[in-house]
């Protein structure tokens, strides 16, 4: 980050409007704050970015006035107090702007409580290795349903394709019609890195994945600042050693945002309206025209596993409906039904 770190020069040309003013309590709404974006959350204390010319990095924390109302990164929030982002400062927020749109996840899919992890995305890119760690197809759907429910647009990434041939794989996936970039960087020769910066380019993406899969080397290669850890890949477990730590934003070169998170095991839907998953399954929806009226999609009668037995679904149909019927169980379960 140290491009975009504070710079003493442009605090002194930019030395803020509020010296000048008369302190006063009851000055409405926070008039003349100054309004940021969150790019990261560590432990109570939030750094944001202010757009300049010259950009400024501020340090701030939530004011007591904002309660619980939770606070992510993406968050475009009012700043008060010291804003300058000078050494030492501490800003406050003291409000949220309206979110154009928000992930959220839950532990699992009985968990009542939502965690919200991202704001303001406009696409989800799901980061999948083709190989170390193995692909996982159910957390792959899971991560595009989240993204068809917060209404984001759907990207795949599938790392490490010098470790093995991506046909199969793609193969599987093509009845979706999700739009792919195939990567590799094996020895540090960059393959499909061009392709993922055209999808990225102007907009504000948010990457999810299985811990090892690639992210943190990936978002280094497209912001040279960043300096993401990347770790080793247990070769026993599959599993990268979590390296990153929490959701960061970071801007890229070509304009837009990246937003990194930590690699995740599972993706929790409890917060998906059940009745709404079969629209998320947009290569198996259409043959619900066959079920009976009020179909589960769990139940002898249901017509997906005759769409899905004559073809219609594609090579992976049957894992797909796999996917969505352990979804639904596992939802079901929440309601006791
Ligand atoms: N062979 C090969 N290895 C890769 C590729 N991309 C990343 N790796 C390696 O995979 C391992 C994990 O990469 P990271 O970038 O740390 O993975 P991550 O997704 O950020 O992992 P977390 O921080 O745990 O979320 C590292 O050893 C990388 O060098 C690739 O295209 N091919
Ligand atoms: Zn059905």
């Amino acid at each position: 980050m140290s491009r975009r770190e504070y710079d003493e020069d442009d605090i002194r040309v930019r030395p803020g409007r509020r010296g000048s003013r008369p302190r006063s309590k009851d000055r409405p709404a926070h008039a003349d704050a100054t309004i940021a974006r969150v790019t990261g959350v560590d432990r109570g204390r939030y750094t944001t970015l202010v757009e300049g010319p010259p950009d400024r990095i501020v340090l701030a924390m939530k004011a007591r006035e904002l309660g619980r109302k939770g606070i992510v990164v993406g968050d475009q929030v009012a700043l008060v107090g010291d804003a300058s982002g000078a050494p030492g400062s501490l800003a406050r927020i003291v409000r949220v702007e309206p979110r154009a749109s928000i992930l959220r996840r839950t532990a699992d899919d009985t968990d009542p409580i939502e965690r919200a992890i991202v704001a303001n995305v406009d696409q989800l890119v799901v980061v999948s290795a083709l190989a170390n760690p193995e692909p996982r197809p159910r957390l792959i759907d899971r991560c595009l349903v989240a993204a068809y429910d917060a209404d984001l647009d759907p990207l795949l990434v599938l790392t490490k394709a010098d470790l093995t041939d991506p046909a199969p794989f793609l193969a599987n996936y093509a009845p979706l019609e999700v739009p792919y970039v195939v990567t590799s960087s094996a020895a540090g020769e960059w393959a499909g890195l061009d392709a993922v910066r055209d999808h990225l380019a102007g907009r504000v993406s948010v990457l999810v994945g299985h811990s090892g899969v690639g992210k943190s080397t990936l978002v280094n290669a497209l912001v040279p600042d960043a300096g993401r850890a990347t770790g080793a890949v247990n070769d026993v477990t599959g599993r990268g050693r979590h390296t990153s730590t929490s959701a960061v934003a970071l801007q890229l070169p070509v304009g837009g945002w990246v937003i990194d998170t930590p690699g995740i095991r599972s993706f929790g839907l409890a917060h998906v309206d059940l009745d709404r998953i079969i629209h998320h399954f947009p290569d198996l929806e259409p043959g619900t025209a066959e079920c009976p009226r009020g179909c589960t999609h769990d139940e002898p009668e249901c017509g997906l596993d005759e769409w899905v037995a004559s073809g219609q679904a594609g090579p992976a149909g049957a894992a797909r409906l796999d996917s969505l019927r352990r979804l639904l169980r596992a939802r079901g379960a929440q309601s006791g039904d």
